[in-house]
């Protein structure tokens, strides 16, 4: 990289650190949208922590997301979330990764819209279905046509994570320049609450 390129680079993620303060950056959207990815990078630009909210119920139930919905059923699973969720949002900052249904639920999105800036990565469905399509891990996409159910979530769901205080358009490109791009979003979202 060039000394140029490098000082833009630096100034993005300082300009990002800055903007953020000690707020928490929460990604939402849909499975393989590329939150626990792009997530990790975004934490790692910002020296700040990362936690997966899917990693840290699996970690302190001992359980994987698919033992816990079969043995619990999803309802459990979205109370145990929730609370997972609260606790990781308690303090700043951090970015936390969440699961594709954390912002669905009525109490987590409260949660979430307390606990800091929240950002939809949204995708389209070829992109999600490419990348969930590789993995069968997810219960909910245990279905005989998983492709279809994942469109019936885009439509559910769309309208809810539009709720977000940011969107970042998740595409195939590398998963830097997504994560230079969700830096970029929090510091124009402080640029326009610092203008009004
Ligand atoms: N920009 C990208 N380009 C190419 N592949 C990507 C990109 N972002 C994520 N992926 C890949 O897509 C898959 C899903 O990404 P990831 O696990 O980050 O999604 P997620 O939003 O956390 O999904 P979930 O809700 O299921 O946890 C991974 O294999 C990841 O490497
Ligand atoms: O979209 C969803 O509802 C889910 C997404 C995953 O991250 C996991 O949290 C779980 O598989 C449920
Ligand atoms: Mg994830």
């Amino acid at each position: 990289m060039s000394e140029q390129l490098l000082t833009v680079a630096d100034s993005l993620k300082d300009r990002a650190r800055a903007a953020l303060g000690s707020r928490n950056l929460i990604l939402v959207g849909l499975m393989g949208a590329g939150k626990s990815s792009v997530g990790r990078i975004v934490a790692s630009q910002l020296a700040i922590p990362f936690i997966d909210s899917d990693l840290e119920i699996e970690r302190v139930s001992r359980m994987t997301i698919a033992e816990l919905f079969a043995a619990y059923g999803e309802q459990e699973f979205r109370a145990l979330e929730a609370r997972v969720i609260k606790r990781l949002l308690k303090s700043g900052p951090r970015v936390v990764s969440t699961g594709g249904g954390a912002f669905i639920n009525d109490r987590t999105r409260k949660h979430i819209k307390k606990g800091g800036l929240s950002v939809w990565l949204k995708a389209d469905l070829d992109v999600l279905w490419d990348r969930v399509a590789k993995r069968d891990t997810r219960p909910l996409l245990k279905t005989e046509n998983p492709k279809q159910t994942l469109e019936g979530l885009m439509n559910a769901r769309y309208p809810i994570y539009a709720q977000a205080d940011l969107t970042v358009l998740s595409r195939d490109v590398r998963k830097e320049i997504m994560a230079d791009e969700v830096l970029q979003a929090v510091i124009e979202a402080q640029k326009e609450s610092a203008a009004s």
